[in-house]
C-alpha cells in the first residue's frame, strides 16, 4: 500500500464503459480508501421513481420523489451495496431497463442537486475517524465529481477510452461477447445515454488541473497502475 496523507480524496470522472467503476474500486482497495459510486445514486433514484409509479417525464414529480429517496449506499470497495427502503437493489439497478431510463433523472437539475448533497455527505463522512475508511478518505467516481461534487479533491482524474473500446467492454459485460451484434445492441446504453447526460454535465474533456488517463490501449491492471501513478505523483508534490 503506497503512503498517502489522510484524509485523501480521489475524484474520477469519465464516460460510460471507460472503466470508472471497476478501476475506482481497485484503486480504493489498493489505497485502503472507501469507494463512492455516484452513478449508483442516480440508478437507485430511477429504481425508486419506477417503484413509486412516478412518470419519469414529470420533472417536478421526479424531483419530489428523489427528495424522499430512502437510500443507504455501502462504501466498501470489496462489496459496495445499494439499499433502498430496506431492499438491496444492488443487482436490480444494473438492469437494462434502469440503464435505459436513468438519464431522465440525471438530466433533472433538482434531482441532481439533491443527489449531489448526499454524495458530498458520503465523501465528507470518510474524513472522520469513525467512518468506513477510519478517516483515510475515499475514491468517488461519476460524471461531475472532478468539477462539481469534489473540485477540491487531492487527485482528479478523467478516465477516457475510445468509443470502440467502451462499446466492446460494455457488450462483453452485458452480452458475454463483443461480436458485431452485441456491440450494436449496446450502442443505446452507452452512446445515446452519454449524449443525453452530456446536456447537463461535461465529462468528455478534462477541466483545469484534471489529469486524463486514456485506457483505450491499456488492460485493466495497466489502467489501475496508471491511476495509482497519478495518485503517487500528487501525494509527492
Ligand atoms: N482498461 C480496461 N481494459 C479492459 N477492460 C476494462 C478496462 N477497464 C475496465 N474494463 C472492463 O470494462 C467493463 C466496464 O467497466 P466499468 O468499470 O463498468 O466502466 P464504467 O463504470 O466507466 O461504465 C468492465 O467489465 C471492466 O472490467
Ligand atoms: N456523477 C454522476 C454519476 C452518474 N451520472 C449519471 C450518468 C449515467 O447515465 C447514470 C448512471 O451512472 P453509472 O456510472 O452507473 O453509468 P455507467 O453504466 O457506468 O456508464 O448516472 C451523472 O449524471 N452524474
Amino acid at each position: 500500500m503506497s503512503t498517502i496523507p489522510a484524509p485523501f480524496v480521489v475524484a474520477i470522472d469519465g464516460p460510460s464503459g471507460s472503466g470508472k467503476s471497476s478501476v475506482s474500486r481497485a484503486v480504493a482497495r489498493a489505497l485502503g480508501l472507501a469507494y463512492v459510486d455516484t452513478g449508483a445514486t442516480y440508478r437507485a433514484a430511477t429504481w425508486w421513481c419506477l417503484a413509486q409509479g412516478v412518470p419519469l417525464t414529470d420533472t417536478d414529480a421526479v424531483a419530489a420523489a428523489v427528495r424522499t429517496l430512502p437510500l443507504d449506499l455501502g462504501v466498501d470497495p470489496d462489496a459496495p451495496t445499494v439499499v433502498v427502503d430496506g431492499t438491496d437493489v444492488s443487482a436490480d439497478i444494473r438492469e437494462t431497463a434502469i440503464s435505459a431510463a436513468v438519464s431522465a433523472v440525471a438530466t433533472n437539475l433538482e434531482a441532481r442537486a439533491e443527489l449531489g448533497r448526499r454524495q458530498r455527505a458520503l465523501i465528507e463522512a470518510e474524513r472522520e475517524p469513525g467512518s468506513f475508511s477510519g478517516g483515510r478518505g475515499v475514491v468517488a467516481e461519476g460524471r461531475d465529481i472532478t468539477t462539481v461534487i469534489a473540485p477540491d479533491a487531492d487527485v482528479r482524474v478523467l478516465l477516457t477510452a475510445s468509443e470502440e473500446a467502451r462499446l466492446a467492454r460494455r457488450a462483453l459485460d452485458v452480452h458475454g461477447t463483443a461480436d458485431a451484434q452485441a456491440v450494436e445492441a449496446t450502442r443505446d446504453q452507452v452512446l445515446r445515454r452519454d449524449a443525453d447526460d452530456s446536456t447537463v454535465v461535461q465529462f468528455h474533456t478534462a477541466a483545469d488541473g484534471v489529469v486524463t488517463v486514456d485506457s483505450s490501449h491499456l488492460d485493466f491492471e495497466q489502467t489501475v497502475e496508471a491511476v495509482l501513478a497519478v495518485v503517487t505523483a500528487a501525494s509527492r508534490a
